[in-house]
């Protein structure tokens, strides 16, 4: 558990940036785009934003192929940021590597339940199956969550995973969804203070409700995929990061950036990785 120390009455503020996709080498690319050169352009970008915030979140698919210099690579990259990273693994990553490389970082952390201040808790959620692209949570992951939902009762509670919940109108991605998102609902339903659910996986922007929630996914820092297409459909907007502000009085404010001084575009051709 961690504490991030604020005023009481302070707005708490951090970024999440997600599905990085990184490999050994730093010439990787990922259906055509060098994914080393779009997260560092997309964490650039964060750093000329002047944007006063507190800690970054890495929820998932940092590293592609299982690699210790992929995970170095993320560290190189997201280091000038001078932040707290916290992170929670994607469908592809290796976590044994993954926990390995992270120890050694002095910012990076691996708590998952996070205090900030004394009015809002962030849980974070471990969705992978290992070797599959869908998600499910373990009992482990659902008692985990259902006891500190039940501790803290008074803290308002962002529920933050890498797998979707919402359906993306594409049967080739929503197949790849959180298998058992209903246990998921089932816990959330009986505490009053959920008041925000944040993941990645799906490459594109969603700003909805699901069952009552707020629902936000943000954008891959690599390449994106186009909703509404049952077929592998890429999309030529561009990478990004999301900032999100948990208020003091419950409310969640956020915002997507895409990067806007160059411009990653895919091999449109490509059928999937
Ligand atoms: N053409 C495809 N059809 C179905 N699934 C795919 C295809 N291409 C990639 N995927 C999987 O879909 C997943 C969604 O995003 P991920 O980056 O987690 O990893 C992706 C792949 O495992
Ligand atoms: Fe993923």
């Amino acid at each position: 558990m961690v504490e991030c120390i604020n005023r009481d009455d302070e707005q708490i503020r951090f970024i999440q940036i997600t599905d990085p996709h990184l490999f050994k080498e730093k010439t990787g690319e990922l259906l055509g785009i060098n994914t080393y050169n779009s997260f560092r352009q997309v964490v650039n970008e964060i750093q000329q934003s002047e944007t006063d915030y507190q800690f970054v979140l890495a929820t998932g698919d940092l590293v592609q192929d299982s690699s210790e210099e992929g995970y170095l690579n993320f560290c190189h990259i997201i280091h000038p940021l001078g932040k707290p990273v916290y992170w929670i693994p994607g469908n592809h990553d290796f976590q044994p590597v993954m926990r390995k490389v992270f120890a050694q970082q002095s910012y990076i952390y691996a708590d998952k339940h996070l205090l900030l201040g004394d009015k809002w808790q962030v849980l974070l959620l471990d969705s992978q199956v290992y070797g599959v692209p869908h998600g499910e949570l373990s009992q482990y992951q659902l008692d985990w969550l259902d006891e500190k939902l039940q501790e803290y009762q008074e803290y308002y509670s962002l529920i933050v995973l890498h797998h979707h919940l919402l359906s993306t109108n594409s049967v080739w991605l929503d197949q790849h969804n959180l298998r058992n998102a209903h246990e998921l609902l089932h816990i959330l339903q009986k505490y009053e203070n959920v008041r925000g659910i944040l993941h990645g996986h799906i490459h594109q922007q969603v700003d909805a409700q699901w069952n009552g929630y707020q629902l936000m996914c943000t954008p891959a820092t690599g390449v994106q995929f186009k909703p509404d297409n049952n077929v592998f459909t890429l999309d030529t907007l561009q990478p990004a990061w999301r900032e999100i502000s948990l208020m003091p009085d419950g409310t969640i404010e956020t915002q997507v950036h895409r990067i806007q001084q160059a411009k990653f575009l895919p091999n449109m051709h490509e059928l999937g990785y």
